[in-house]
């Protein structure tokens, strides 16, 4: 598989040169083959949302270059990143940020007009089979359907970097197993990459690639030869 994205001694300090100085990312190397289901590993405290949020460009680095298809996004400019960000990347987060005064169908399509070659959205909303409710609002939907609105509305864009935080931190075991293979299934499926970051080890198999991170470095890279369907994965 191609290299697709590499990280070469990222740095992100708070506080730098202080007495308090913080090392949330800590000369940071690893490559990402096109395609791939990456899962970022780690407790809390070890520098996993740092990482993803310099990844999607939604945050700056100290030093390092963050190479995405050949561009050191690293050196971009504000209004690089802007485009970038539109253009190439889908976040999902833990706690779902839909706009709430918009129904289902409206989030999802308020997406697909910001990028450049969006899904379609009845498409994706029954992909993630939410169409029969694309008329109530967030409000009116259980925590896993508002999580795979969010899914829909980061798969619409038909970004080639889907980025996920702690996407089944807020849901029920259950809930939380259908999220996850709506997101092994559209990296299968669509070829795109999908980082996920968690604190749950025991979801390692379902990955092509682990990053454990600790303490802001990554003290382990692995590659699964054989990821396992989520329906195989219990924890
Ligand atoms: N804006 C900030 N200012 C100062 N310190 C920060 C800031 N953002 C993060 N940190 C610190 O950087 C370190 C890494 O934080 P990060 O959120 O990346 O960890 P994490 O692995 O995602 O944790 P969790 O699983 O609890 O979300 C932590 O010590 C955190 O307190």
């Amino acid at each position: 598989m191609d290299r697709y994205i590499h990280l070469d001694n990222v740095c992100k300090y708070y506080n730098q040169n202080q007495d308090n100085e913080i090392r949330a990312n800590d000369q940071i190397n690893f490559q990402l083959r096109l395609g791939e289901l990456t899962m970022i590993v780690g407790a809390s405290g070890a520098g996993k949302s740092t990482l993803l949020d310099i990844l999607g460009a939604m945050d700056t680095v100290t030093s390092g270059a963050v190479v995405i298809n050949n561009q050191d996004i690293a050196h971009y400019t504000a209004k690089q990143l802007i485009a970038f960000r539109r253009e190439k990347i889908g976040f999902v987060f833990q706690f779902y940020n839909l706009i709430s005064n918009l129904t289902v169908a409206e989030n999802v399509q308020l997406a697909a007009q910001l990028a450049p070659h969006p899904l379609g959205v009845t498409e994706v909303l029954e992909e993630v089979g939410l169409l029969d409710r694309q008329n109530n609002f967030p409000g009116e939907l259980s925590g896993g359907e508002q999580q795979r609105v969010a899914i829909a509305r980061a798969m619409v864009k038909n970004p080639q970097l889907l980025l996920c935080d702690e996407p089944t931190g807020a849901l029920d075991y259950k809930t939380g197993k259908k999220i996850l293979k709506l997101l092994q299934d559209f990296c299968q499926t669509q070829k795109k990459n999908v980082v996920i970051v968690t604190h749950n080890q025991m979801i390692k198999p379902m990955a092509h690639h682990v990053l454990e991170i600790a303490d802001g470095q990554v003290i382990q890279d692995l590659y699964n030869q054989q990821p396992t369907p989520v329906a195989e994965i219990a924890w």
